[in-house]
């Protein structure tokens, strides 16, 4: 049984580097930077994700976290200059194995995959509780080290996240589905605000917020990410495009059936979501409340819902500038949602009902 015991090196500093590299310390390992970006280890340094690494250090553990054109590479590298294990965080998998694969060095490299992240990007965006409850694909090849594909698991557990074993293949099929068409779609829907008329968008509401934040992380990044998950992502948009077309029937010809048809397996398809601890989906429900534009009120309201008991399952602020009110939603399980309404009303607090 291998021990996780540093030091783990992290090549690329950027936003999921960062984050490794912050959890890793979290959890007391030494932790050596390196980036093409000598700007991005020194921010990644000041933020206390690890130091920069020397010539003379002996990682055990190699995490490359760098844009999926570049992995091959960097992996390769890795695997001929140090004795380590080395995994990726790549979010494509064939790729970067066909890069090493039929290499002597091969059986100390394993895939790997977590699925967090954010539509920012570079060592700013970091953070060490990134992966805490999330996904985190481990995909070894079938000449992957056993001793090497615990270490991974290790490091998976030490980040906060929950391990989910696929073949390369299998993960690239499944994020096709799950991340990259998603990802394309909210581009798609995003594309028709960006000229949109001021008193259109000034209706913008939650609703087209929730559908389009992906959007907006970096084109070129999810440009490689798409191209390199071409196969996949390809059938899944054969599919999208019969679908557009029916919808676009069932709205011109008035089909209410069809396109009832339509929404309900869109229903069906947020209900297969499974919940964020990767369990069955538990209904959830969402408390508004509004809070005063002071300095203090947002800890004071997070104050008064850990008072009430009631676990929060995500948060989300509504905050537009020209209003002295923002609005924020607590998501909670639903048969917890009534006790913090009444509680946090006891309170003073202005629920919206
Ligand atoms: N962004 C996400 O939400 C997310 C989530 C999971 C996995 N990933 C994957 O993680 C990897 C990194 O993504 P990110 O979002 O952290 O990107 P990022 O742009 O924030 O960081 C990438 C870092 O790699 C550095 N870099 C580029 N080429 C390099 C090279 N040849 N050698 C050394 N450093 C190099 C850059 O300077 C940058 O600091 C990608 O492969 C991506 O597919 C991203
Ligand atoms: O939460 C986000 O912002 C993300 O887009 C993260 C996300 C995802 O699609 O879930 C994006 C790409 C990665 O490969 C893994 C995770």
């Amino acid at each position: 049984m291998s021990e996780l015991v540093g030091p783990v090196e992290i090549v690329g500093t950027g936003l999921l580097g960062t984050s490794i590299g912050l959890a890793c310390r979290r959890a007391g390992l030494e932790v050596l930077l390196s980036d093409s970006s000598p700007e991005h280890v020194r921010t990644a340094s000041g933020l206390g994700a690890g130091r920069p690494r020397t010539d003379d250090d002996r990682p055990q553990l190699v995490v490359v976290a760098v844009p999926p054109d570049h992995l091959g590479t960097v992996i390769a590298t890795a695997l001929r200059e140090t004795d380590a294990v080395v995994t990726d965080v790549g979010s494509v998998k064939s790729g970067p194995l066909s890069a090493v694969a039929g290499e002597p060095r091969a059986h100390r490299y394993v895939g790997s995959h977590p699925m967090a992240g954010s539509e920012r990007s570079g060592p700013l965006a970091g953070s060490g509780s990134l992966f805490d409850g999330r996904p985190w694909a481990i995909t070894p090849h079938t000449g992957s080290d056993p001793d090497a594909v615990e270490l991974v698991e290790e490091l998976v557990r030490l980040c906060g996240a929950v391990p989910v074993w696929l073949t390369p293949a299998e993960h690239d099929r499944a994020v096709a589905r799950t991340s990259h068409v998603p990802h394309l779609l909210a581009s798609l829907v995003a594309a028709r605000l960006a000229d949109g008329p001021e008193n259109h968008l000034a209706l913008s509401g939650q609703g087209v917020r929730d559908v389009t934040r992906v959007a907006a992380g970096d084109p070129r990044l999810y440009g490689q990410i798409v191209s390199a998950n071409a196969e996949a992502v390809l059938a899944l948009l054969g599919e999208v495009r019969t679908e557009l077309d029916r919808v676009i029937d069932a709205v011109g010809s008035g089909d209410r059936t069809a396109l009832q048809g339509m929404l309900e397996q869109g229903v069906a398809g947020t209900q297969a979501i499974p919940g964020k601890h990767g369990g069955p989906v538990r209904p959830m429900r969402s408390v508004w409340v509004s809070v005063p534009d002071h300095p203090g009120e947002l800890a004071r309201l997070l104050a008064d819902a850990v008072a009430s008991e009631v676990n929060i399952e995500d948060i989300r602020i509504d905050h537009d500038p020209g209003r002295p009110v923002g609005l924020v939603e607590l998501v909670v399980e639903e048969r917890r949602a009534e006790h913090l309404l009444t509680s946090l009303e006891s309170r003073d607090w202005v629920t919206h009902r």
